[in-house]
């Protein structure tokens, strides 16, 4: 079966000052962020806990209300579509399998729920799991499944509609760590293959950067910066994001605070000339790399711990160990200057309705409250 069977074509996501306030008084989980997101693209989203990232992506998938703002797909206005109606499907964390059923009805359920027909549907559904190369076990129940099989069975049955957006709420985390990364290069391929837009929520940096073609990181409601893992990683655009990324180490400089990555970095011995001061605290092996935790000699309360990481065989040639002085510099080039990160915006003035749905939404909600 081509991809081009299973979906239409992709489509990209746009959201447009979007917010959501869960309680009056309560700052927002998510505040008036910008966002285009191209068609066919890895697009993760990403975050430490509470930063909003779930809450943007249940937005887009029409389980979550608006606060305000807009969601478009293809610019198509689709913030007040009943989730069905969207063009988009979820896939869970814990898969949300119907244990009760086999792979193949688990598959099929959507289309049973709009009446299609049972042999079109198991068809359709076969097909599918085919696909996922899990046509083999489509009896079974998910129980008789292992978790890397629940998650192919998932992902059929959310292609089964035929999304053009295909939303991922921290799929891999109920896997063990050997399985997330199979399974991760897995959703990749699955991803291209398909040509469809993914939109990835998690928290694993590491994850962003194996998977995503753009990476959105949020902090505290807004978003922190957007590119590719590449741009991210190479020029991280705050301090936040240096620090969230890991493998950076943040030095405050008059210039304002830099970021370099620990493996730029340079050590030499303590009665070496330059650089900065700093005592090794911890040794640790790590196969290809050694990482070495150390303090810096002067350095302000809670700012004098940095990293770095040297080949094995670097290190090998000139080995360190806890409570040795060194000296650490770095070349010019590897030095990021660092912005002081997003604020919250300001109220903004309200954006026109791209197709005038936005305003049906507020008809809809005065409507909603007429007495019949
Ligand atoms: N249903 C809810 N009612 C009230 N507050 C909520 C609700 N869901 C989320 N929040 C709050 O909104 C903020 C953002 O939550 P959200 O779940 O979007 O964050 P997240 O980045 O996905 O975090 P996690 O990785 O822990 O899931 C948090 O402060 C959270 O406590």
């Amino acid at each position: 079966m081509s991809a081009a069977a299973i979906a239409p074509p992709p489509a990209a996501v746009e959201v447009v000052a979007l917010s959501k306030r869960y309680a009056a008084g309560t700052p927002a989980a998510v505040d008036q962020i910008d966002l285009r997101i191209a068609s066919g693209s890895y697009c993760c989203l990403l975050g430490p806990s509470g930063c909003g990232k779930s809450t943007t992506l249940r937005m887009i998938a029409g389980h979550e209300s608006v606060t305000s703002g807009d969601i478009l797909l293809d610019n198509r206005n689709i913030t007040n579509l009943p989730a069905a109606a969207r063009g988009t499907a979820m896939m869970f964390q814990s898969f949300a399998l119907f244990p009760h059923l086999s792979a193949l009805d688990n598959v099929a359920f959507s289309l049973k729920m709009k009446g299609v027909g049972k042999a079109e549907r198991q068809k359709r559904a076969r097909d599918l799991l085919e696909r996922v190369a899990m046509g083999h076990l489509a009896e079974r129940k998910p129980g008789e499944l292992s978790g890397g099989q629940q998650q192919r069975v998932a992902l059929a049955r959310a292609l089964i509609t035929e999304p053009r957006v295909l939303l991922l709420d921290e799929p891999l985390s109920a896997l063990d760590p050997f399985l997330r990364i199979q399974m991760r290069a897995e959703l990749r391929r699955w991803q291209k293959e398909l040509g469809l837009t993914f939109v990835h929520v998690t928290h694993s940096q590491e994850e962003a950067m194996a998977l995503a073609d753009t990476m959105v990181v949020m902090n505290h409601g807004v978003i922190e910066q957007v590119g590719s893992p590449h741009q991210v990683y190479n020029h991280p655009a705050s301090e936040f994001v240096a620090r969230f990324m890991g493998g950076h180490n943040v030095f405050d400089t008059p210039a304002g605070p830099i970021a370099v990555r620990n493996d730029h970095m340079r050590i030499a011995r303590g009665d070496a000339d330059g650089g900065l001061a700093a005592t090794v605290t911890d040794v640790e092996y790590q196969g290809t790399y050694v990482l070495l935790g150390l303090a810096l000699q002067d350095a302000a309360p809670g700012r004098g711990s940095v990293s770095v990481l040297l080949g094995e065989a670097a290190f090998l040639a000139s080995p360190h160990a806890p409570g040795d002085v060194v000296r650490l510099s770095w070349a010019e080039a590897d030095a990021r200057v660092l912005g002081p990160g997003a604020e919250p915006p300001a109220e903004r003035v309200p954006v026109p309705a791209i197709d005038g749905s936005s305003l049906a939404r507020d008809d809809l909600a005065a409507l909603a409250s007429m007495p019949l």
